[in-house]
C-alpha cells in the first residue's frame, strides 16, 4: 500500500560565484579543458540505446572558436522518429504505472546529481557549446535546472493532492489525474540548458512518455543532460532524445495519431508553423494535443523622470547584454527621459563600449559570442541597416567580427521614432534600441510602449514616483507576462518569478509552475456510491 509522502521541500539552488581563487572557478576550468581535448558523442537516445541518427552530418562547434569542433551529430530521419515513438509508446505503462515517489526520486536524485558531481560537467559543455560565461552557466545550467527539478516535484505533489471537496451524503468522488493519451514532443531552444533539460522532464515527471529534439546548437549539453537523466535512474524509452534540425521529425511526430502535446520553447514563427500543422492534421489524432509553447520577444525598460540613472543603466547593462542579449527576457527597447538621458547617458555608452568580450573560457569577459552564422549574419544586417537608416543613430559598439568567433559587440541604437523597426523586431542578440523622449510624455511614451510589438513576454519599469509606478503598472498590465519593477526584466527564478508571456510570446503556461504541469494531465472524475440505490422511484409517486 503506498503512504501519502512529503517530497523534500524545494529550495532555490544558491548560485556559486566563481570567484578568483573558488574551487568552482578551479573545477568549471578543470573540466572544460577535459572537455576541450575530447571528441564527444553526438549520438541519438533511443529506447534506452545510443544510436547514431541516420541523417546529414552536422558539426557541433564552439561558438566563440567557430574552427573548433565538440562534436558530430547524425541528424534524426523519419525512421529514427518512429522508433522513438515507438520507444515512448511501449515504455508507457510501466511508466504511469510507476509510483508517483518513483518517479519522484528520479527527478529529484537528477537535481542533487546536478548540484554536486554533474554540475561542472554540464556548465563546462554549457559555456563551450553556447558561449556562456561562467557565470551565466551557472545561473542556467546547474542552478535554474536544479530549481525546475526540485519545484516541479513539488508543484506535482500539489496537483495530485488537488480533489473535489464536496462529497453528498454517501458519495466519494476523486480525481484521477492521468497523463495524456499518447507521447508528448518536447522542442528546445539553444539559449538556455536549463528549459532544454525541463521541457522533457516535466511531462515525463506527470507521468508522460516523451520524444524530445533538442536545438543542434545545444547539442553538446544535451547529450550530458540525456546522460545525467540515465544515471539518475530515468527508464528506457521514457525520454528519447533525437538530435537534429527536426524537420523529418515533426513529419513524423505531427502527423502521428498518438501526439498528445507538444512542450515548446524557441522562435514565435515555429511555433506558429508547427501549430498550424497541428490545426490542419486535427482530424487524425486520437485526442487533441496540448499545445504549450513559450516564444520571442522584444522585452522593454521604460525609465520614469524619478528613476534614479544608476539603476537605469545596470537594468540596460545587464538586462540587454549578459549572454549577448540571446536571453527571450533580455532588455531590447528602452525608453529613457531626457533628462534622466543627460544624467546617465554617456556613462552607459562608455559603461557598454568597455564591456569585455571574447571566449568565455577566459573567466575575465562579460560576454562570448552569438549562437552561430544565422545569428551573426542576422545582426550584422540589424546594424547595417540602423546605420544607413536616418533617425537612427548608432552610439556605442556597431562593430562585428566573424573571423574566429561569431562576435558581435554590444550595440546601442539611439531611435526619434519609437514605430521603427529596431523597436518592435526580436534580434535576439546584443543590440539595445532606446528613444529618449521628453519628461512630459511619460505616459504618452507608456502607451505607446505597450503595443509597438507583437509580443508580451517581459518588461521593466524604473522609476521612485509611486503614483508612477502604479499607473505603469495597470497600463502594460497585458504587456508583459513577467513584469519588474526597478530590476532589469531578466533573471526570473523558479519558485519566485513563474515564467512565460502572452500575446506572440506564447501560451504562457509558466515553466516551472503548476499551471505548466496541469497542461501534462487529463483528470478524471470518479465518483463512488457507497450506498447504491436499489429502488427507482421517487418520493412524490408514493
Ligand atoms: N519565452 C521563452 O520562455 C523563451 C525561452 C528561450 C528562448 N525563447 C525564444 O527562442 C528563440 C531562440 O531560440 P532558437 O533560435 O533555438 O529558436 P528556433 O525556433 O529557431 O528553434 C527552436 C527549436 O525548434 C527546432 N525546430 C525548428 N523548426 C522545427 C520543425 N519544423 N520541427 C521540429 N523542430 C523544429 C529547432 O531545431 C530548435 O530545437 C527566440 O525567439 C527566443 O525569444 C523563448
Ligand atoms: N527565464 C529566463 C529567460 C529564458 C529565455 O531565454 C530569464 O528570466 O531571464
Amino acid at each position: 500500500m503506498d503512504a501519502i509522502t512529503l517530497p523534500p521541500a524545494p529550495v532555490n539552488e544558491p548560485n556559486l560565484t566563481y570567484a578568483p581563487g573558488t574551487p568552482e572557478r578551479d573545477a568549471l576550468a578543470a573540466e572544460i579543458d577535459r572537455q576541450l581535448a575530447t571528441e564527444h558523442p553526438m549520438d541519438a537516445y533511443i529506447g534506452g540505446e545510443w544510436v547514431a541518427g541516420g541523417g546529414a552530418e552536422i558539426a557541433v562547434v564552439q561558438p566563440h572558436d567557430h574552427a573548433h569542433t565538440l562534436g558530430v551529430l547524425k541528424g534524426a530521419t523519419q525512421a529514427d522518429a518512429q522508433r522513438a515513438i515507438d520507444a515512448a509508446t511501449d515504455a508507457a505503462p510501466d511508466w504511469r504505472a510507476m509510483p508517483f515517489d518513483e518517479r519522484c526520486a528520479i527527478i529529484l536524485k537528477a537535481a542533487e546529481l546536478l548540484a554536486g558531481p554533474w554540475r561542472q560537467r554540464l556548465n563546462a559543455a554549457t559555456v563551450l557549446g553556447q558561449s556562456k560565461t561562467a557565470f551565466q552557466a551557472e545561473i542556467d545550467a546547474a542552478c535554474e535546472l536544479i530549481d525546475f527539478w526540485r519545484f516541479n516535484v513539488h508543484y506535482a505533489r500539489q496537483i495530485l493532492a488537488e480533489q473535489p471537496i464536496a462529497n453528498s451524503p454517501g458519495i466519494w468522488n476523486r480525481t484521477d489525474h492521468r497523463p495524456l493519451e499518447g507521447f508528448v514532443y518536447a522542442i528546445t531552444p539553444f539559449n538556455f540548458t536549463a528549459i532544454a533539460g525541463n521541457l522533457p522532464t516535466a511531462p515525463a515527471l506527470m507521468g508522460n512518455t516523451v520524444v524530445w529534439k533538442p536545438s543542434p546548437s545545444q547539442q553538446h549539453s544535451a547529450s550530458v543532460i540525456m546522460q545525467l537523466l540515465v544515471e539518475a535512474g530515468m527508464p528506457p524509452g521514457v525520454i528519447n532524445m533525437l538530435p537534429g534540425h527536426g524537420i523529418p521529425v515533426s513529419e513524423v511526430a505531427l502527423a502521428h495519431p498518438d501526439l498528445a502535446g507538444i512542450h515548446f520553447t524557441g522562435s514565435t514563427p515555429t511555433f506558429q508553423h508547427l501549430w498550424q500543422t497541428v490545426g490542419s492534421n486535427l482530424p487524425s489524432y486520437k485526442t487533441y494535443p496540448r499545445l504549450v509553447g513559450e516564444t520571442g520577444g522584444k522585452d522593454f525598460v521604460i525609465a520614469h523622470p524619478s528613476a534614479d540613472p544608476a539603476v537605469v543603466t545596470t537594468a540596460l547593462i545587464r538586462g540587454a547584454f549578459e549572454y549577448s542579449g540571446q536571453k527571450c527576457s533580455a532588455a531590447s527597447r528602452a525608453y529613457v527621459p531626457r533628462s534622466v538621458w543627460e544624467r546617465m547617458g554617456d556613462d552607459l555608452i562608455a559603461k557598454t563600449d568597455a564591456l569585455s568580450m571574447g571566449n568565455p573560457t577566459d573567466f575575465s569577459h562579460f560576454l562570448g559570442a552569438v549562437i552561430d552564422d544565422r545569428a551573426f549574419k542576422k545582426h550584422t544586417a540589424a546594424i547595417e541597416r540602423a546605420k544607413a537608416t536616418p533617425g537612427l543613430q548608432v552610439v556605442a559598439g556597431g562593430t562585428t567580427d566573424d573571423s574566429v568567433g561569431w562576435f558581435v559587440r554590444p550595440t546601442i541604437v539611439v531611435g526619434e521614432d519609437p514605430a521603427d523597426e529596431v523597436f518592435s523586431t526580436e534580434y535576439f542578440g546584443p543590440i539595445l534600441s532606446v528613444h529618449v523622449y521628453d519628461d512630459a510624455d511619460f505616459e504618452k511614451v507608456v502607451l505607446q510602449a505597450e503595443s509597438a510589438s507583437p509580443y508580451a513576454l517581459t518588461g521593466a519599469v524604473i522609476a521612485q514616483d509611486r503614483e508612477a509606478i502604479a499607473w505603469a503598472r495597470t497600463a502594460l498590465r497585458f504587456a508583459a507576462g513577467n513584469f519588474y519593477i526597478n530590476d532589469k526584466p531578466t533573471g526570473a527564478v523558479v519558485g519566485q518569478q513563474p515564467f512565460g508571456g502572452g500575446r506572440a510570446s506564447g501560451t504562457n503556461d509558466k515553466a516551472g509552475a503548476a499551471s505548466n504541469l496541469l497542461r501534462w494531465t487529463s483528470p478524471r472524475s470518479i465518483k463512488e456510491t457507497l450506498s447504491p440505490p436499489t429502488d427507482h422511484t421517487y418520493p412524490y409517486m408514493g
